[in-house]
């Protein structure tokens, strides 16, 4: 069916009903080395405590609290990685950071509150403890203290970044199951397009950017790709694209351009014929005829019958299929939308949705009379009103300028979405608005600092 005769439905519709039909992946177990960006399928737990012994603090000299301070002989040193010997009454022993605590030591004296002696007669060093520990137990990590045996280092649906993957090695859990990362397969479609490496644009064509804009998103998103390459707007040709996105195993086929109201507008009649169409209208702009379908489709591998190796049978898997407008900015702007909550969803994310802020405008900004507007903008943490004070601060959301869906500019450095309702009015500047995050803000650009006003400086 032609695009206008699709129901429009609102981008929050779109989400609930893209996410309704996507189910989380299956688990995998992987090295841990291998586990970053992955979700958790299983709970961590530490075999043993962590320091595993009691450890120093300090570089020093482990004491015992009650003798206080005064002259020792230092009877033996501790190095980390070492086993000490007992500590005996009236001795102290040189200790480095991390070192076991020998037995019988109670306290750690830094090396900034003792001083060498001349050594003893026989030959022994001695040194003068001239601060005492100020309690027992003072510079010492007791066993156990930053992790407890058998405590839950990490939680099923944790996602692994870096300080995950040093809690995986502190605790020895070399492998561990993680969900799966769904693999998408990206296809351009286009009589006009051309390889990104093309030298020349003659006769109409243009170079396919969304095909690699796709890939390097469906990446960045901790996902398996496949490069379908570009389909002319031929029937067969989008036919052939799609049967290798199944066989290939795809859990997602993301296409671009062809789902619109042209003659040659062929991506939603095909999915029409291979599986269900959910919607393929949808009140935003930019991304109106985004289409979201999803097809059963048979395993890519065969499934073994139960008990009989010889006799294998042939499954059915879903595989989501989004449409994505050909355009750039509606390309990558509905992919941030739509197709990425339903992937972290895939690979197990608790909390799959675009992360909301609160932002000011800079300028003033022509809302749309029909559709919300998802406008592209950068944001930057200001500062607040006497402009030193980080703590009263907000959000600036500075538009990327000329909104046309054809002008993928405007989403260079662009690290959120302004959600703008429909209205026949102008946003003025300094208005606050909902912005749905896209980007790490730890990347936002840090705003220059006004210089100082001579004679006005704080003391
Ligand atoms: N009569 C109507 N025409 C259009 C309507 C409409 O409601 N009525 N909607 C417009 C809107 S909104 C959008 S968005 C586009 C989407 O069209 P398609 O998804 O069918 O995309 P194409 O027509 O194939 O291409 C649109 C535009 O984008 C360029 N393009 C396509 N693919 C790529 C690519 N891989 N890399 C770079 N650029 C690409 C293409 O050359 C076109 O300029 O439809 C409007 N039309
Ligand atoms: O929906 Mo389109 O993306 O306005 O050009």
């Amino acid at each position: 069916m032609p695009e206008a005769l699709y129901k429009f439905v609102s981008i929050p519709e779109a989400q609930a009903i893209s996410l309704r039909e996507t189910a989380c992946l299956g688990s995998d177990t992987v090295a841990f080395t291998e586990a970053l960006g992955q979700v958790v399928a299983e709970d961590v737990l530490a075999p043993e405590p962590l320091p595993p012994f009691p450890a120093s603090i300090k570089d020093g000299y482990a004491v015992r609290f009650a003798e206080g301070t005064g002259d020792f002989s230092v009877a033996f040193e501790v190095l980390a990685g070492t086993l000490p010997a007992k500590l005996e009454p009236g001795s102290i022993a040189y200790i480095t950071t991390g070192a076991a605590v020998p037995s019988g030591a109670d306290a750690v004296v830094q090396i900034e509150n003792t001083e060498q002696l001349p050594p003893a007669a026989d030959g022994k060093r001695r040194v003068r403890i001239k601060q005492a520990a100020s309690c027992a137990g003072e510079d010492i990590r007791p066993t156990g203290s930053d992790i407890k045996a058998g405590a839950q280092v990490l939680r099923r649906g944790d996602l692994i970044d870096p300080a995950e993957i040093g809690l995986l090695a502190t605790v020895g859990a070399s492998s561990l199951k993680v969900v799966k990362q769904p693999l998408v397969a990206v296809m351009s479609t286009g009589d006009e397009l051309l390889e990104p490496g093309a030298s020349q644009l003659d006769g109409g064509k243009i170079r396919d950017a969304n095909r690699p804009m796709l890939l390097a998103a469906a990446c960045s998103a901790g996902c398996k790709v496949m490069d379908l390459g570009i389909a002319t707007d031929r029937v067969g040709q989008l036919e052939q694209r799609l049967q290798s996105a199944i066989k290939g195993g795809a859990d997602v086929l993301i296409t671009s351009g062809g789902v619109s109201m042209g003659d040659k507008d062929l991506v939603k009649p095909l999915l029409e014929h291979h599986g269900r169409v959910h919607f393929g209208k949808v009140r935003m702009k930019p991304g109106k005829p985004l289409t979201f379908a999803t097809l059963d489709v048979p395993c890519s591998e065969s499934i073994p019958d139960s008990g009989t190796e010889a006799n294998f049978s042939q499954g059915t898997r879903r595989m989501l299929v989004f449409g994505l407008p050909g355009n750039p900015v509606s390309s990558i702007v509905t992919f941030k939308l739509v197709v990425l909550p339903c992937l972290r969803k895939m690979a197990g994310w608790q909390e799959p949705g675009l992360r909301r802020v609160h932002a000011r405008t800079q300028q003033d900004i022509k809302l749309d009379a029909v559709r919300p507007e998802y406008h592209r903008a950068t944001l930057s943490w200001a500062r607040g009103p006497d402009g030193a004070d980080d703590l009263q601060g907000e959000f600036a959301g500075a538009s990327t300028g000329g909104q046309l869906s054809s002008r993928l500019l405007s989403m260079r450095s662009a690290n959120a979405l302004l959600e703008l309702p429909a209205a026949k009015s102008v946003l003025p500047a300094g208005s606050t608005v909902s912005a749905l995050l896209i980007e790490d803000l730890g990347k936002m650009p840090i705003p220059e600092v006004p210089p100082e006003t001579p004679g006005l400086s704080s003391s």
